[in-house]
């Protein structure tokens, strides 16, 4: 189905970035895309919005050549005919792919990195190291990207890492044109004030002729770096607007069939006089130092730090998953020995990793079993698994947390999208109703329907007692849900910001180390941008929309979805 403009870009002479005509791509099971259009003028950034499941990554995949769509579509490459089902047409067209998993080697310095795709430059067998930093440098600085080339990857930080492998996939541009650079949830993994950056890249590589497909889930990027926007859902295209002509809400009424509104946490639960049922002593690793920290039951606490500051290795330490030099730490006061995970689930210990695929399901298996791998114990009949009643848990945690496809429980986790994953992987630790929750980037990738979803859950469960650790990248996520955060810098646990002290302006200053009475010319800055909690965490309503809209698809789920969060 098509509707809205045709393409939002009009009056260029050169050959549309890209051209699709009736894309549709059938799996079994049913269809991902179902007579997609999109074109992207030269210079165009277009972004690509969907809730998860609605075929953005089938797309992406389609255009790489990784998957060969229905018949009967036509994709053109800068005015060429791509080779469906073929890698090579698509890179030789000009195609360039910048995915979430980046593909750097982290222990390489940003030269070698840069190297790897076309080879070093040699000189009678030898590496000319010069020549490779020279060619190196040069590439980065037309990306906009201020990094010393000899730097390893692993010490940058998570823009300078996206930004050089930008750089790398537009590497060859001046030999065999890029006419189309596409950037999949870019930003998933870049905390709050990094995005700035990234966006200026985007910028910069418009401006030399490439159009971009930019998939996101985050609305604000759409209004910041985009001209036109093509939401998906169901695999159907539901609009392609210029992005002049949309606002957030309408944006929203065609993400998601219905209108958005704030929704405040509810008020906190826990006694302050209640036992922790997280208590942390003086722990220590290789990253962390000396973290004292207690979470009391029906408390949501966050964690905020930049790259370097520990952020992201203390849920994992904590639950044993990575390892701990010394310290203590304690669930609903029993003691939790080091690098035992085991121990951890034992205490009724919860974990999220923020890396799902690596760490948190098992990719080939099907969701039914990840889902049942968390409750084995009450799953056993006599000699065996009860597959029926694995099944029954499957179909439960599907519906509760409209997992798509509904029908899917006995697919592999990787034939489900990315926020679908994340809601069976949170499937499989609710079943076991644990007392603590660790959550890494518990929303990451997941759309903002599916969030407020999740969340959701995790108030209830905070209602029901349970206490909840979230380590998140994301502001706006910390914002809406936490009664307090502790702010990690280099290691030590530096600054705690309770209730209304939690905001953007104070997140951003105490991550970043800036005193409170230095943060004026923070704020002045921060003010005239807009601050994120202004986008309270969100949940449905059926008002109507503020615009007409074609809105043909399957209104049964967003009308569960509302039913759910009522
Ligand atoms: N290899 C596959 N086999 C079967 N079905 C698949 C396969 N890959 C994707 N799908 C299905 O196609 C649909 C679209 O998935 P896709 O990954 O393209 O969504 P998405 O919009 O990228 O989601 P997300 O935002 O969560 O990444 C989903 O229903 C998914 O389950």
């Amino acid at each position: 189905m098509s509707t809205g403009t045709s393409s939002a870009t009009a009056g260029t002479d050169s050959a549309p970035a890209l051209d699709i005509v009736g894309l549709t791509k059938t799996f079994v099971g049913g269809h991902a895309l179902r007579d997609v259009d999109l074109r992207i003028g030269a210079g165009e950034v277009h972004a690509l919005l969907g809730e998860n499941g609605s075929g953005k990554s089938t797309l992406i995949k389609t255009l790489s050549g990784f998957h060969r769509p229905d018949p009967g579509a036509s994709i053109r490459i800068g005015g060429e005919e791509l080779v469906t089902g073929s890698a090579a047409s698509s890179y030789a067209l000009g195609a360039r792919f910048v995915h979430q998993d980046l593909g750097l080697v982290e222990d390489c310095s940003v030269s070698d990195n840069l190297a790897f795709g076309p080879g070093f430059p040699t000189r009678f067998g030898t590496i000319r190291g010069r020549a490779a930093r020279a060619r190196a440098a040069r590439a980065l600085e037309s990306v906009g990207v201020e990094v010393d080339p000899d730097r390893h990857v692993g010490r940058l930080s998570p823009a300078q890492k996206t930004g050089v492998a930008v750089a790398r996939a537009l590497l060859d541009d001046e030999s065999s044109p890029v006419h189309l650079l596409v950037l999949d949830e870019p930003t998933a993994r870049l905390p709050e004030h990094e995005v700035e950056a990234l966006l200026e890249i985007v910028g910069r590589v418009s401006a030399r002729g490439i159009g971009v497909l930019y998939v996101t889930h985050r609305l604000d990027e759409v209004f910041a770096v985009a001209t036109a926007a093509t939401v998906l859902r169901d695999g159907v295209r539901m609009t392609t607007q210029p992005v002049a002509g949309l606002t957030r809400d309408s944006l929203l009424h065609h993400l998601l069939g219905a209108a958005l509104e704030a929704q405040e946490r509810p008020p906190l639960r826990s006694d302050p006089a209640s036992e922790p049922a997280l208590s942390v002593t003086g722990l220590g690793s290789e990253s962390l130092h000396g973290i004292d920290l207690e979470v009391r039951p029906g408390e949501v606490v966050g964690v905020a730090g930049i790259t370097g500051s520990g952020r992201d290795s203390l849920l994992g330490t904590v639950f044993g998953a990575r390892h701990r030099d010394h310290g203590e730490v304690r669930v609903a006061g029993r003691r939790v020995g080091a690098d035992r995970p085991d121990r951890a689930m034992a205490a009724g210990v919860a974990y999220v990793p923020a890396e799902r695929k690596l760490e948190g399901c098992f990719v080939d298996l099907p969701a039914r079993e990840n889902i049942g791998f968390g409750s084995l114990r009450s799953l056993w009949r006599g000699a065996g698994l009860s597959r029926r009643r694995e099944h029954d848990l499957a179909t439960g945690w599907f519906e509760r947390l409209d997992v798509r496809p509904r029908s899917g429980t006995e697919r592999a986790m990787s034939t489900f999208s990315g926020g679908n994953q994340q809601k069976i992987v949170y499937g499989k630790w609710f079943e076991r109703q644990p007392v603590l929750f660790l959550l890494d980037e518990p929303t990451q990738g997941v759309d903002v329907g599916a969030k407020a979803e999740l969340h959701r859950a995790l108030f209830e469960a905070a209602e029901r007692g349970a206490a909840v650790l979230v380590s998140s990248s994301d502001t706006e996520e910390l914002i809406a849900v936490c009664d307090r955060v502790l702010v990690l810098r280099v290691g030590e646990l530096v600054e705690e910001l309770v209730g209304d002290e939690i905001s953007a302006h104070a997140l951003t200053r105490a991550c970043l180390g800036i005193e409170p009475d230095q943060a004026s010319d923070l704020m002045e800055v921060m003010e005239s941008e807009g601050d994120p909690a202004d986008l309270r965490h969100p949940h449905l309503t059926t008002d109507p929309p503020d615009h007409p809209v074609d809105d043909r698809s399957d209104r049964a789920a967003v009308g569960s979805l509302e039913g759910d969060l009522r």
